[in-house]
């Protein structure tokens, strides 16, 4: 079963309540939440009050994104603010293994993203203790960028690791994606499926979604 997450860093934020409402009931999946620092990445976007207000407009999944420096100090607060799944950056961790512990002492599930350079092995350690990873297929920081070809291979590589060690994670993409390359995604072994710019950027999001889960499956 491929998983839609439309990513809310393109919705309006002075209408984000109600632009929650309108892709939980359009059927979306996982409510993706990026969370920016302007030191990881070159940008900043919405931290832990936000995702804390708008928990009270949705049951959905809350998948939160940190593109943080050493997110080991903020792991708390953003799963009392509502986080289900929390994803670090393989890159912003020095200890990513006690990081990845510490999500799962909270009793939520736990990703690792990485970045379109990071190559696969970095996880090679701790791969086994995740629920999700999470292949970054644009540069974090920004919505609407191109899709980065590459990502293809690196999904279709960690599948097969994820299949050879008869681990169960889940594979998530995130930046880039389209009606145009969903298919080609999936087909290379990804089920969570991000899109921001594709969902919001649209007259009819329902049909959207709709669309994107002709296109996935
Ligand atoms: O994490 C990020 C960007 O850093 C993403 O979640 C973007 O928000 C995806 O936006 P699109 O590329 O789909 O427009
Ligand atoms: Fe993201």
């Amino acid at each position: 079963m491929i998983k839609l997450a439309p990513s809310i860093l393109s919705a309006d934020f002075a209408n984000l309540g109600q632009d929650i409402q309108m892709i939980d009931q359009a059927g979306c999946d996982y409510i993706h939440i990026d969370v920016m620092d302007g030191m990881f990445v070159p940008n900043i976007s919405l931290g832990v009050p936000v995702i804390k207000r708008v928990r009270e407009y949705t049951d959905k999944v809350f998948d939160v994104h940190l593109m943080i420096e050493e997110p080991s100090r903020y792991i708390e607060a953003f799963k009392n603010a509502g986080a289900d799944i929390i994803t670090v950056h393989a890159e912003a961790c020095k200890h990513l293994h006690r990081v990845v512990s510490l999500i799962k002492s909270y009793g939520i599930k736990a990703g690792v993203s990485l970045n379109p350079a990071t190559p696969i092995s970095v996880i090679e350690y701790v791969i086994d203790q995740l629920d999700m990873v999470l292949v970054m297929s644009v540069n974090p920081g920004f919505g609407g960028q191109a899709f980065i070809p590459s990502a293809l291979h690196k999904i279709n590589a960690l599948r097969d690791v994820i299949c050879g060690r008869g681990l169960t994670c889940d594979i998530e993409v995130d930046g880039g994606v389209t009606l145009d390359n969903v298919k080609s995604i999936v087909d290379a072994g990804a089920n969570v499926i991000v899109a921001g710019s594709a969902i919001f950027n649209c007259d009819d999001v329902e049909k959207r979604i709709k669309a994107f889960r002709d296109a996935a499956e």
